[in-house]
């Protein structure tokens, strides 16, 4: 009998075309989704080498980094660096015959976003990306991880990726979350435990009750923030909640084809005895919702508690880069959380720009109005997104609680647009990173979950979502 695997062994040995003695493999990938950031010198060199794209039918290109989001972005893009991008993917999509979707489609939307949606993202696949946020595929039991242009390239030109086998890394999240806690919370809390480079090296299968309990929609979330965590991917090992959510989907087999792949699917998971080189376990009944205070993913707090002291810490490099994060931040230790007064909300990005996430702010901002001192945008992960937050009427409610209700885009997750902070402006945003000026130059973010978002939108400060239930 072969030995035991787990998840990640499983699809990377099903997926291996060549092995080296060294351990370098030739992986084949099944899905390749292009966005116009890190696509242009790709389809260039492809050009030049006269090659063509492989696989046109695996490969799938969106505008999303740099499309506006305002509603007159149908006129044309006013940037002209953004212009000159979103313009660069039509044509190289054109002249390779790639599958594209422009900003003018109702499909467009953030990659990670859309890939899910059309049943492009499936259970057991190697899907890659010019994107390090990649790892949200993982949701679904697909090995998927970011990758740089050059590689980007390499895939159009072979559909194939060459590739060293990372390590196996499980964070177990055991029990049930509480009322107003999270998937983002139980990220924030993984990546606060074990550090930014915590999983450098590794990739990292999520399990445990708290994790098979969460909707596709928090799974992606939870998967979305592995690369925070220093991880090469995250995985989820697909079930009933994965099937049910993939079923006709656009791009998802159909008929004798899906009752083939349902069964395969089902193998995919970790055999009993497996080794991990890594496991860390958390405990979901013990979470608070989670702010973040300084410039880094792993810099968390729980609400209830106070801005920490950097001096307390011991080692010299980490004091000083901590005292750093809090000038950056404009915070002084011992400030309780919820004494920090926001100018900006940010709802959206592939962490948590999906339907479930816009209803979880329909739900604290129904009947309620934004702080008149804050400005709030909420921002669809996709046109989909949009057209259903839309049907639902949750448009009616964020612009009777005044929310600014936008396109879909990367939008203020990362500020390649019109969107973006001003110095020294104080945002509370469900996107993934908060790095100096991320959201904008001399900008300050503080990583939360969709409610706790939209509830410091209203309160004009952070509060505690569970008083508020
Ligand atoms: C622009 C792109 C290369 C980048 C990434 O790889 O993650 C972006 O999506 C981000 O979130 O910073
Ligand atoms: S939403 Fe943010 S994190 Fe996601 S792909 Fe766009 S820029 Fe990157």
């Amino acid at each position: 009998m072969s030995a035991p695997r787990t998840l990640y062994d499983k699809i990377f040995d099903d997926h291996v075309v060549d092995r080296q003695d060294d351990g370098t493999c030739l992986l084949y990938i099944d899905r390749h989704l292009v966005h116009e950031v890190t696509s242009p010198q790709a389809f260039e060199g492809l050009r030049m080498a006269g090659r063509k794209v492989r696989h046109p039918e695996k490969t799938l290109a969106v505008v999303d980094h740099n499309v506006p989001t305002s509603p007159d972005r149908v006129n044309g893009i006013k940037n002209e660096e953004s212009r000159i991008q979103v313009e660069a993917l039509a044509r190289n999509a054109a002249d390779f015959g790639v599958e594209y979707y422009s900003e003018k489609d109702r499909r467009q939307g953030i990659v990670h976003i859309i890939g899910p949606e059309q049943g492009f993202t499936l259970p057991g696949m190697t899907i890659v990306c010019g994107d390090s946020h990649t790892s949200t595929h993982g949701a679904f039991g697909a090995l998927a991880h970011g990758i740089g242009t050059s590689e980007v390239e390499h895939v159009l030109a072979t559909q194939t990726l060459i590739q060293k086998k990372a390590k196996n890394m499980l964070v177990r999240v055991d029990g049930q979350l509480p009322e107003g806690v999270t998937a983002k919370d139980i990220i924030l809390a993984i990546i606060g435990e074990i550090g930014t480079a915590g999983g450098t090296g590794y990739v990292i299968e999520y399990a445990g009750e708290a994790i098979r309990s969460l909707s596709m929609e928090g799974r992606m979330t939870v998967c979305n923030m592995s690369i925070e965590g220093g991880a090469r991917a995250g995985l989820i090992a697909p079930d009933e909640t994965t099937f049910a959510y993939v079923k006709d989907k656009p791009r998802a087999p159909t008929g004798k084809a899906w009752d083939m792949a349902v069964e395969y699917w089902k193998t995919l998971k970790t055999d009993e005895g497996a080794h991990y080189d890594k496991v860390v376990v958390l405990d979901a009944a013990s979470l608070p919702p989670i702010v973040t205070w300084g410039s880094s993913p792993e810099d968390v707090v729980s609400v209830t508690g106070t801005v920490p002291d950097p001096e307390l810490i011991e080692d010299e490099n980490k004091r000083n880069s901590k005292k750093r994060a809090l000038e950056y931040m404009g915070l002084t230790a011992g400030t309780k959380i919820t004494d920090i007064a926001i100018d900006r909300v940010f709802i959206g990005s592939c962490t948590n720009g999906r339907i479930e996430d816009l209803r979880a702010v329909a739900a604290v901002a129904k009947g309620r109005q934004v702080n008149p001192r804050v400005n709030a945008m909420i921002v669809p992960g996709s046109g989909l997104v949009k057209a259903q937050a839309e049907a639902e009427g949750l448009d009616k409610i964020f612009i009777e609680a005044g929310f600014d209700w936008r396109e879909p885009g990367c939008s203020m997750c990362l500020a390649m647009n019109d969107d973006r902070l001003k110095p020294h402006e104080r945002c509370a945003s469900t996107s993934n990173r908060n790095f100096e000026g991320r959201q904008g130059f001399k900008g300050r973010t503080h990583l939360v979950s969709p409610a706790m978002a939209a509830a410091a939108a209203i309160a004009g400060h952070f509060v505690d979502i569970r008083d508020w239930q």
